[in-house]
């Protein structure tokens, strides 16, 4: 069975002191069982975080990361980096970093290749625009982004890789896919895995949903057989919603 996976993308919020009054109201109540936790925190925050979250089960992780490990790159952070704080997970190839900051199909790849090089764990993130959804474009896209993604990527390596569908026009919108039409779009990216790695292989990586899950509609995503937790934004910014949120998903499973 697939353990849940339940990650906080902060995204551009919260400063090191907001961070860390965060993890301080998780207090005890952050442990459950089953349920493997991320926080992805914008990198000022990351080492104070790497402190906080010592005696949590919460899992560091990053937003982004470059696919050197050093050079002339002003303003990027390298995999060795991350490493050093103690990041275990990275996002890599959110949305918003495809529409504004030119994140590319190739670029996703050679950074989720960095990644699994030096031992972060990608989470790596695919899904259609509105306007590719209304074209009926949505298995293409997903089936190309994810192909692209796992591009030189071995079947071992395959292990560590998270992949989180979030569809565009769901997201920070209040406007969720239904359950069942993730868990269709997560299906056709298990296929997409299982065409290049084999069955077996595809059935043990982890897809989770993003885009507008709240502690209201967790129930309903985990339900679906084909998803493995989600990746949250605007419900993760406070530790009462975070916690309702893996309760959630603990709750569901454990059922
Ligand atoms: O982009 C997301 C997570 O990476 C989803 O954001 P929201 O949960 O705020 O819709």
């Amino acid at each position: 069975m697939r353990t849940p996976i339940i990650a906080g993308n902060w995204k551009m919020h919260k400063t090191i002191a907001e961070a860390v009054r965060f993890v301080q109201e998780l207090k005890a109540g952050s442990a459950a069982a089953g349920v493997e936790q991320v926080i992805c925190a914008p990198f000022t925050a990351l080492a104070a975080l790497a402190e906080a979250l010592k005696g949590t089960p919460i899992a560091l992780g990053a937003q982004n990361v470059h696919f050197e490990e050093q050079g002339a790159f002003t303003g990027e952070i390298s995999p060795l980096m991350l490493k050093e704080i103690g990041v275990r997970y990275v996002i890599i190839g959110h949305s918003e970093r495809r529409q504004y900051f030119n994140e590319t199909d190739e670029t996703v790849n050679k950074k989720v290749l960095a990644a699994l090089k030096h031992g972060l764990k990608p989470i790596v993130c695919v899904g259609e625009s509105l306007e590719q959804r209304e074209a009926g474009e949505t298995a293409a896209v997903v089936r190309r982004q994810t192909e692209a993604a796992l591009a030189g990527v071995d079947a071992a390596q395959l292990a560590d890789v998270v992949i989180a569908y979030e569809p565009i026009w769901a997201i920070g919108t209040g406007k969720s896919s239904t359950a069942e039409d993730a868990n269709e779009t997560i299906a056709i990216i298990r296929g997409a895995i299982a065409e290049r790695f084999g069955q077996a292989a595809a059935q043990t990586v982890r897809i989770q949903y993003g885009g507008s899950v709240k502690p209201e509609n967790i129930d309903s995503f985990m339900a679906q057989p084909d998803i493995d937790g989600a990746l949250v934004g605007g419900a993760s910014l406070t530790a009462e919603s975070y916690l309702q949120l893996v309760a959630g998903a603990a709750g569901q499973r454990q059922s």
